[in-house]
């Protein structure tokens, strides 16, 4: 289901002295099976933007096409119920809204509430612990018994028990540990390569855009600055430096080998492109040290 952006313009509470542009005259696709990371400054508009992807905010000017599904300023607030389905939606710290007696009934909560019979949602709530890396043992526990991190993949099994075709992400691994972060994105590298899941991330982490993504959106003033694979968004670093966004770890790197006189046909991206990369001009001293 792919999800276009055709003008899109938001106003936060028009008419009034607390007036604010989120977003202006905004067009773009993010595609079906795409895995998209939406960067920005503070304030560019991403969280505006996200939540025009199920609806939760209608665009104030422009249409949003979600799949087969128009939504205009003039849209009537009933039956988004099949688009709220379709896009499951991850809030930041969404451990925060866990509120069941157990895990098992919160991550069955939401399919319950729109209309799954009880006993299919406890089912798919077992499924869903297994699929987010959870021991079966968590089913049964309070979901304010657990770590931080395992609070959060409860609170995304929630999101993914409504079974959804689009998995939109707002800074999912913020206040996790370095191991934490690195479970939390090879759960999402999962969903989107084994289920087909097309995933949705607001990140600041430039080094998971890199390693990931494959289509990313650049906003700037509620506008769209850039779009493009991540090879084209870090082929200019000075532009993205002029922006106040980072580099992946790897390419700022290489920036530092290009002023010592190193040559790169195309920007690395990944440390094994930059090994790669750098084996390819150093032949006969990579050849000596394993001799
Ligand atoms: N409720 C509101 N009323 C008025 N203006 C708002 C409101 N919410 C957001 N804005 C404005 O809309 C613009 C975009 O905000 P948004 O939260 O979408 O940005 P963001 O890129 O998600 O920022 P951050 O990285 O800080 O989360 C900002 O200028 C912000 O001040």
């Amino acid at each position: 289901m792919d999800i276009t952006f055709k003008d899109v313009s938001y106003t936060y509470q028009p008419g009034t002295p607390f007036q604010g542009l989120g977003l202006e005259h905004v067009s773009l696709t993010i595609e079906s099976g795409s895995y998209t990371a939406i960067i920005g400054h503070t304030g560019s508009g991403k969280s505006t933007l996200l939540q025009h992807l199920n609806a939760l905010l209608k665009p104030t000017a422009g249409v949003v096409q979600i799949g087969d599904r128009e939504i205009t300023p003039e849209t009537n607030n009933k039956n988004l119920k099949a688009i709220r389905q379709k896009v499951g939606m991850v809030f930041q710290f969404p451990e925060s809204q866990l509120f069941e007696a157990t895990v098992q009934k919160d991550i069955a909560f939401g399919p319950q509430n729109f209309g799954v019979p009880e006993a299919e949602a406890m089912a798919r709530a077992i499924h869903m612990v297994e699929l987010v890396g959870l021991p079966a043992d968590v089913l049964e526990k309070s979901p304010f018994d657990l770590s931080g991190g395992q609070m959060r993949r409860v609170a995304i099994a929630g999101v993914l028990a409504m079974q959804p075709e689009v998995l939109v992400l707002d800074e999912p691994t913020a206040g996790l540990d370095p191991v934490g972060r690195r479970e939390m994105m090879a759960l999402f590298t999962r969903l989107h390569e084994e289920q087909g899941m097309t995933i949705v991330m607001v990140t600041h982490q430039m080094d998971d855009v890199a390693n990931y993504a494959n289509h990313v959106i650049v906003l700037e003033n509620g506008q769209l600055a850039k779009s493009g694979t991540p090879r084209e968004i870090f082929a200019d670093p000075a532009w993205l430096t002029a922006k106040h966004l980072g580099l992946p770890t790897t390419t700022q790197f290489a920036q530092a080998l290009i002023q010592k006189g190193f040559v790169f046909d195309q920007v690395p991206l990944t440390e094994h492109e930059l090994a790669a990369m750098l084996q390819a001009q150093l032949p006969s001293k990579v050849g000596e040290r394993r001799e």
